[in-house]
């Protein structure tokens, strides 16, 4: 059959073009400039012998360009457009080698993607341990972990690794998490299973006893794994990321089918301190920290006194049992603040002065979106 023939450009329409394209050029110039000057600042750096990757710095490029934003470019389409720019910026200088939750198409990818931008090395990984377990040996720079989901709150793994690792938390990122049927055919029709990891199974729980009654639901290691699965048995229906829908050649049979439409899950950015410094302050820092305090009466009110004293926020307060058979806990706090900040610092000092056990697990620049 003959091709339909194209409708010519209107004259405006090109014009507009013709500019967009001279824009582009100009704009691409000035990208490759600012691609020179990190390549100065990479050489810089290994003269210094210090680390190319700095959150602190990235966060206040972006947090300085969404404040000056004239428009008419969105502000939330800042952080997204500057952190792969810097991405594609901080490969010339060295790779950066991520470790996270794989397969491919896993929201831990979205995340890593999220906060480092494309231009790395993906370490894909089998479990959440592994992940810390390769960002330790040094077969990645760092790990991308999720701590918390809004919905299902936290991701046990993850915080009872964080109490022993040597690692410590350089950054944190969150993700709207939306949850996807995918299956090979588009028909709801003859789903025998759907196979997913357990978190995702219990955030679409209500949607799959509506729609899915009789289905098994069977857990997978990732959501991807069970996109995988699904991709080569047309009787299961998998759920997952849009990113996994097209990874594995699946349709979408039903979006967002999470029972939360606002679930989010936060992810913690682990490295190994000997290898990296902590991010100095930005002015936008959290810090996150592990203590126990003995089983007695005001315990858990003194720990919170320094904080009290000094004005420090808290803006996490999770326990998690010690298990020590004694109903003993350990609580994961996070504060707002840098430690080089003077009220932070005293109010860490006289926290620990009431703590059994104190760890700092990280101080880092807040998400910025
Ligand atoms: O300013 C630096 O230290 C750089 O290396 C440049 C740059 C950037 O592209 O802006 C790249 C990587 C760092 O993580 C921070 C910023």
């Amino acid at each position: 059959m003959a091709e339909p023939a194209a409708s010519p450009i209107a004259p405006e329409l090109l014009a507009l073009r013709q500019q967009i394209d001279a824009l582009d050029r100009e704009l691409l110039g000035l990208l490759n400039r600012r691609a020179g000057l990190a390549l100065a600042v990479g050489e810089l750096k290994k003269q210094e012998g210090s680390v190319v990757f700095r959150p602190e710095r990235e966060a206040q490029v972006i947090d300085g360009l969404k404040a000056t934003n004239p428009g008419p470019l969105g502000t939330d389409s800042v952080a997204p457009i500057w952190r792969e720019i810097m991405s594609a910026c901080r490969a010339l200088e060295t790779p950066t080698r991520v470790a996270y939750l794989g397969p491919a198409g896993t929201f831990s990818e979205e995340a890593a993607l999220g906060f480092f931008g494309s231009s790395i090395v993906r370490v894909l990984c089998a479990s959440i341990d592994e992940v810390f377990a390769m960002t330790a040996a040094g077969a990645a720079d760092f790990g991308v972990v999720p701590v918390e989901n809004s919905n299902e709150g936290v991701v046990a793994r993850s915080l009872d690794i964080l109490l022993t690792t040597p690692l410590f938390i350089i950054g944190e990122t969150s993700l709207f998490v939306r949850q996807n049927l995918l299956r090979k055919d588009n028909a709801l029709e003859g789903i025998d299973v759907v196979c997913a990891h357990p978190q995702a199974l219990a955030q679409c729980h209500g949607w799959l006893s509506n729609h899915l009654p009789h289905a098994e639901r069977r857990p997978a290691s990732s959501n991807a794994e069970g996109a995988r699965q699904a991709a080569q048995n047309p009787k299961m229906a998998a759920i997952a990321s849009t990113r996994a829908s097209s990874e594995y050649g699946l349709h979408v049979v039903a979006p967002a089918i999470q029972d939360d439409p606002h679930n989010r899950t936060r992810f913690a950015i682990v490295t190994d301190p000997h290898r990296h410094p902590a991010p100095k302050a930005s002015g936008h820092d959290c810090t996150s920290l592990i203590v126990s305090v003995t089983n007695r009466p005001g315990a858990v009110h003194d720990m919170l006194v320094p904080l009290k004293k000094h004005g420090v926020s808290m803006t996490r307060f999770e326990s998690r049992p010690a298990r020590s058979g004694q109903w003993e806990y350990y609580f994961y706090i996070d504060l707002q603040g840098h430690p080089d900040e003077p009220h932070v610092s005293t109010a860490l000092k006289e926290l620990r002065d009431v703590c059994a056990f104190f760890k700092v697990l990280g101080t880092y620049p807040l998400d910025v979106h």
